[in-house]
């Protein structure tokens, strides 16, 4: 039997990747009040929003990256951390076990994954030590993707797009709006940022991480770092970003920004940036019994995630539906080369049958080695899913959203020739070279909604099988059958790319601000 502490924190982890808090569940409402909800940007938040709610009534994964779990940790003096660490090290093994997190913790040289997500410097601890009796546990699951697009400044600099950074507040403005522009969709935008100025390069990354536990709606203490978070937020919507880089008046859901002394040398201003599905939770532990006393931030569970106008447009889709023709366009795979060259950029569509997951290991092997099974025609999904096996010992889904296509660039082109896929689909698009692919061999790029995890595993019917286990469980390639798989095509076959004119359209926006605000 684990003990109470541990027992505590295992609740906490499930909460944390399960249920998303209320002052986030808010921010993400406001954000669907501002879209117009026909648009692509805002059917993806309506999209988010059921994915909420389906994670919290399932208890299962909000997004399939579980991220890198990091602990805050204040104790009592005294209190005994060694015993705590190896506690919470199991709680986290018991979590991964029960798929509620997924196996995220892989050896950076072998590339094997322990399966536990335990591993030299994962799960992240970090103690410290307070004169009071309570213990007080935060926990923050951030995921990877977005953790590729933070991003950190020497200043002075020059920002592309908006000139000189001086090391002054004007100078850290520019800072922050680069730090938005440069993570376009690619962080399941609509984000949040953690700002961290001052510090050396490592403490000012931590200061950064450590704004995303200041709560949604709070106001910073200090009036000028209050105005300048109002500003960014103001201003970061006015770049047209919006969810999933797919355009749209909300690109930025809350900025927080910390300050630390610096060197005399040195200047950094360090930017977090977090996804949407912004997972973090805090319980305080009673000192002597290690039960639960509270939950620091409000639970997500009394904000439902429909908004007064869900209840009208669900009567409007019915009728809609029964009038007329699915705008979408269904299609079954294997995918024939005339169907997919009909396809531009903007159609919605919807895939049956069987599609195969392939990320980085998967791209890498397959540009020197022969596929398992045969792929013409076929599709692959970037994706790492939750899996777990069931007493029969067959595999379940438990949550499979889409992962950074950015990343498979140097590969994708030559793949999509070498085995003759149709489609890809993955998050945030991809760049030239599989542009000139898809145009080359008649194949297009398909945006699946980033994080909606559950939303695209209730889609997934059965599992028909598993190549390269040995990659481990994200990397494997999974077999998917698929019922009603929707996603937009936004790179097509005849050269158009709705990611690289958003990102035109809105670094011409980003060159708006050069001028300076904060003298
Ligand atoms: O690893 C994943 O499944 C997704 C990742 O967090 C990403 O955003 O690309
Ligand atoms: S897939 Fe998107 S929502 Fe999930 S962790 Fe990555 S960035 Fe966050």
């Amino acid at each position: 039997m684990p003990s109470l502490f541990e027992q505590s924190i295992y609740k906490l982890i499930v909460e944390t990747s399960t249920n998303l808090p209320a002052d986030v569940r808010r921010a993400i409402t406001a954000a669907r009040e501002a879209e117009d909800r026909s648009t692509r940007a805002g059917l993806s938040l309506t999209t988010i929003a059921q994915n909420i709610e389906m994670a919290e009534c399932d208890v299962s994964p909000i997004c399939q990256d579980t991220g890198m779990p990091t602990f805050v940790i204040h104790t009592p003096v005294g209190a005994n951390q060694i015993v705590m660490k190896k506690e919470i090290r199991s709680a986290i093994a018991q979590a991964t076990k029960d798929g509620k997190l997924r196996t995220n913790s892989v050896d950076s040289l072998t590339g094997s994954n322990t399966g536990d997500n335990l591993g030299p410097g994962t799960p992240v601890i970090h103690f410290e030590q307070w004169e009071r009796d309570d213990i007080d546990v935060r926990l923050i699951l951030k995921g990877g993707g977005c953790e590729n697009k933070n991003i950190q400044y020497s200043l002075p600099s020059e920002i592309e797009g908006l000139g000189k950074a001086g090391r002054d507040l004007d100078g850290i403005r520019k800072c922050i709006l680069h730090a938005v522009h440069q993570a376009q969709g690619q962080g399941c935008s609509a984000g949040f940022i953690g700002v961290g100025i001052g510090g050396d390069r490592t403490t000012g990354y931590e200061l950064a991480k450590q704004q995303l536990f200041r709560e949604v709606e709070d106001v910073n203490p200090i009036p000028e770092l209050a105005k300048l978070e109002a500003y960014i937020l103001d201003k970061a919507n006015q770049l047209g970003i919006g969810t999933m880089g797919f355009g749209g008046n909300v690109t930025l859901l809350g900025c927080k920004i910390g300050v630390n002394n610096r060197l005399p040398a040195s200047f950094f201003v360090s930017v977090a940036y977090n996804c949407w599905a912004y997972r973090r939770q805090g319980v305080l532990l009673d000192g002597s019994t290690h039960e639960i006393k509270s939950w620091i931030y409000e639970g997500g569970s009394n904000v439902s995630m429909k908004t007064a106008e869900d209840a009208v447009a669900e009567d409007v889709a019915k009728i809609a539906q029964e009038e007329s023709e699915p705008a979408e366009v269904v299609l079954q795979m294997p995918l024939r080369e005339e169907d997919v060259r009909r396809l531009k950029v903007g159609d919605i569509v919807r895939l049956n049958g069987v599609m195969h997951t392939g990320r980085d290991a998967l791209h890498k092997h397959l540009m020197d080695h022969d596929a398992p099974l045969d792929l013409n025609g076929g599709v692959i999904y970037h994706c790492g899913p939750v899996m777990v096996k069931d007493r029969s010992g067959e595999w379940q889904v438990r949550a499979a959203g889409p992962t950074t296509s950015i990343r498979e660039e140097p590969y994708q082109g030559d793949i999509i020739k070498k085995f003759g896929l149709r489609a890809v689909i993955g998050k945030g698009g991809m760049g030239k070279k599989t542009l000139t692919a898809l145009q080359e061999h008649g194949a297009v790029y398909l945006n699946a909604i980033g994080g909606a995890a559950q939303y695209y595993a209730r889609c997934i019917k059965k599992v028909k099988g598993v190549d390269f286990m040995e990659f481990g469980i994200p990397e494997a390639m999974w077999h998917f059958e698929v019922d009603s798989f929707t996603a937009i095509v936004t790179m097509d076959s005849h050269g158009n790319s709705l990611h690289a004119d958003v990102d035109l359209d809105s670094r011409a926006k980003l060159e708006q601000f050069k001028d300076p605000v904060f003298l």
